[in-house]
């Protein structure tokens, strides 16, 4: 049971840090009890908040948007290898899945996380049966100096039967329910990004290197006390090859602009669209190609909001690297051949620090 607001500020022993991570509280649990000042564990340094003098905030600028109906037409294709290039991050709508969809997994996510700190334990690293589905807070909260305010529940599908029997019954159809509804949507924009690399046919052994692995996340940022002095998500690029990525209509995603560096891009709400950015492993296989751009997540001071993103990715055991298409026509490799799951135990292992984990994988 979580503790007074008297309890706790009566007492110096009171440890947040044991309270939100080992406890299972996680910041909803801090948000709930009616804090009224951001606990010191979770203020950023100055370098990383948003609203500081070296980051300029775009917000009359915004990533592509992508109508998908037509699909058979080569202008969509070209628009979309041509935002991955330029941008890396663009939005699709009139892509096919129902709205329904989204409003349930919204509401299922909602539903998993206003359960009891024992329930949602229950799936933490700590305590869950498998390693395929993990409740926990912030990022990395053993590596990292602050942290961040945010709550997550990762699902890595198997199977069917696999989630059935681990998945959290709060939301596990729902989400798998849009995991599946992306799924073409995910094999079309793969096919266009691949004919822009000059790879003719998307064959089993490309479709299961390109996406051969998927992850859930449920993501839950909590109303936040002093949004200004921490961060929902710091800033990083995806492991992915693609992200899917759905949010509600809060906002607070941002977007580092290509062409300049303090440049940040809102990534505006738009009702029934997804989010498309370009991960890591499609940087690596493309050989920079398309961009795996760096983006963070603001706390909000008036709002809950909640995102899912679905990361689609190679298996673990694959190896990957630029692909001989790309190759062919003699450029040269920017990065070498890497065992994916070693790519992705490094960004794992370290705090959020922005563009640096693909250097990992830089020759
Ligand atoms: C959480 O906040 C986030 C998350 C993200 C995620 C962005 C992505 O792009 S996710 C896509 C990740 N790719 C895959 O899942 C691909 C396939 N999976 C694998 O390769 C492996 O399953 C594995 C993820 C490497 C785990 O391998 P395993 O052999 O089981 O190794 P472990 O020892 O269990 O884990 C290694 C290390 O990573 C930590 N970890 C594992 N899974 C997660 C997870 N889902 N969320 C958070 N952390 C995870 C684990 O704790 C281990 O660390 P230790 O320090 O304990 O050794 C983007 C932004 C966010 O804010
Ligand atoms: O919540 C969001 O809008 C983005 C979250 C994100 O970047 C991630 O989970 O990797
Ligand atoms: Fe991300």
């Amino acid at each position: 049971m979580a503790p007074s607001l008297s309890t706790i500020f009566s007492s110096n022993t009171w440890n947040v840090k044991n309270f939100v991570v080992n406890e299972g509280h996680g910041v909803k649990g801090l948000a709930d009890m009616g804090i009224e000042t951001l606990p010191k564990q979770y203020i950023q340094p100055l370098e990383e908040r948003i609203y500081t003098s070296n980051v300029k905030l775009a917000e009359e600028l915004s990533i592509p948007v992508i109508d998908m109906s037509n699909w058979n037409d080569p202008n969509v294709a070209n628009s979309i290898c041509n935002a991955a290039e330029k941008w890396g991050f663009f939005q699709i709508v009139n892509h096919g899945i129902p709205i329904q969809v989204f409003e349930n997994v919204k509401d299922a996510t909602h539903r998993f996380f206003a359960l009891p700190a024992e329930e949602k334990i229950k799936y933490s690293k700590e305590y869950s049966s498998t390693n395929n589905v993990r409740f926990g807070t912030s990022f990395t909260p053993q590596a990292e100096q602050a942290l961040e305010w945010k709550d997550y529940l990762s699902l890595f599908y198997v199977s069917d039967e696999e989630a059935a029997d681990f998945w959290p019954p709060a939301c596990r159809d729902e989400a798998l329910q849009f995991m599946k509804k992306a799924n073409l949507v995910i094999k079309r924009l793969m096919e266009a990004l691949m004919k822009g690399l000059n790879v003719k046919e998307v064959d089993e052994a490309k479709e299961s290197l390109l996406m051969g692995s998927k992850r859930i996340n449920l993501n839950y940022y909590p109303k936040c006390p002093n949004p200004e002095l921490t961060v929902g998500v710091g800033r990083h690029s995806d492991v992915s090859t693609l992200t899917i990525l759905l949010q509600d209509n809060i906002g607070g995603l941002y977007v580092r602009k290509l062409d300049n560096d303090s440049t940040w891009l809102p990534v505006p709400p738009i009702n029934g669209a997804l989010v498309i950015n370009v991960g890591d492993a499609l940087q690596i296989l493309s050989n920079g190609r398309y961009k795996s751009i760096e983006h963070r997540v603001i706390a909000n001071g008036s709002n809950n909001r909640v995102s899912v993103p679905i990361f689609v990715n190679p298996k673990p055991n694959d190896v990957i690297g630029p692909l001989q298409e790309v190759l062919e026509n003699g450029e040269k490799p920017v990065y070498k051949q890497v065992l994916y799951s070693d790519y992705v135990k490094h960004f794992f292992r370290k705090a959020h620090d922005g563009k640096d984990t693909v250097d990992f994988a830089k020759i």
